[in-house]
């Protein structure tokens, strides 16, 4: 029997929800990770600290691992001041601020109009050593929807890295090659997360043979040459790439529907998926890197001093799992997983 123990991980990139799915969502993500990165694209958002501390009770509330603890995030408006930025960093429980461009993705209607309208606030942050995290889209009509995040990274990252030289930045959910090379090139304040689901597939994957709604996310999923670039910087060993699930849950029938949400399910299975795709490269040996190391280093928070060990023994994967009220449809649902997490 094949085994694998890696210091225990952390997932820098999630959405739990609120009210009753926050039992289920919690459930799952807290199996094994040590931390998670908490979304605030709720509605409302989490705009201020006060809201971000309140979030976190609920969380805790339902929270029943001994080893998980959520780490808050703001969600970044046209209105949010310095102060906002200072207040939070000074909480001790809000650890980044993220921009959603607005109408980029799910529950992004309150997000940034123009990055300009929060230079200053980008400023504060740099000050205040707060990592900025991003949502690496825009939002233009007439740009390709496989476009959008190269087009981010031209237009928006390319000036507010050099605007703001120390600002720490996360590039979420990389999807493309040209996302893989930008943080290459650049200082070690930008990193970049990246999900299993971009790893695993592309966008073949979603709409051969017919059009699969589970795997639709955003950024979407694109071509197979971008996948590639993205396994090759997750198995890398470097530094600037770290696990980061976006395990982003709607139920079974907003995903089923003439007009589907983004977001694709994962925490049921996320290190999981993840050793998949390392497997296949012959690259176990950098999955810990990946998922216990770098992220915590970037975020200047100490690794966990506990492990988890992973065994390669195929189990399947239900066809829907419990949300709430509704059930959510998680990926590879019917399908088999190689490799679980032992008890
Ligand atoms: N990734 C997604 O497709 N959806 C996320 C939002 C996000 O992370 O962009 C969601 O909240 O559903
Ligand atoms: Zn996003
Ligand atoms: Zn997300």
């Amino acid at each position: 029997m094949t085994t694998l123990t890696i210091t225990r991980p952390d997932d820098w990139h999630v959405h739990l929800r609120d009210g009753n799915v926050l039992e289920d969502t919690v459930r799952d993500i807290g199996r094994y990770f040590g931390r998670a990165i908490i979304m605030p694209n709720l509605v409302p958002p989490v705009m201020n600290t006060d809201q971000a501390i309140e979030y976190y009770e609920r969380i805790q509330q339902v929270n029943s691992s001994k080893t998980f603890e959520p780490l808050m995030v703001l969600y970044l408006t046209d209105s949010t001041t310095s102060d906002d930025i200072r207040a939070a960093k000074a909480s001790g429980k809000v650890f980044a601020a993220k921009l959603y461009p607005a109408g980029a993705t799910t529950n992004s209607a309150s997000g940034v109009t123009d990055i300009k309208n929060i230079y200053s606030v980008l400023e504060t942050m740099q000050e205040e050593d707060l990592p900025l995290l991003l949502h690496g889209e825009v939002t233009d009509s007439h740009i390709d929807i496989f476009d959008r995040e190269k087009e981010y990274i031209e237009r928006i990252l390319k000036p507010v890295v050099a605007k703001f030289p120390t600002l720490r930045i996360v590039l979420e959910h990389i999807t493309t090659k040209d996302a893989v090379d930008f943080v290459n090139q650049a200082g070690s304040n930008v990193a970049a997360t990246i999900t299993a689901h971009h790893l695993l597939f592309n966008r073949n994957h979603m709409l051969v043979g017919g059009i699969r709604p589970h795997y639709f996310c955003l950024p979407v999923l694109k071509r197979n040459i971008h996948q590639q670039a993205l396994i090759e910087a997750a198995t890398s060993g470097s530094t600037k790439f770290f696990l980061g699930t976006d395990s982003a849950p709607h139920t079974k029938e907003a995903k089923e529907n003439a007009c589907g949400c983004a977001g694709s399910y994962t925490a049921h299975a996320a290190i999981e998926l993840y050793a998949e795709v390392f497997e296949q490269e012959n690259a176990l040996d950098k999955l810990e890197g990946f998922a216990s190391f770098h992220g915590p280093d970037f975020y200047q928070l100490p690794r966990n001093n506990d492990s988890i060990t992973l065994v390669k023994e195929s189990w399947s994967v239900p066809a829907t799992m419990p949300f709430g009220d509704d059930t959510v449809v998680p990926i590879r649902a019917g399908e088999d997983i190689q490799w679980q997490v032992k008890a």
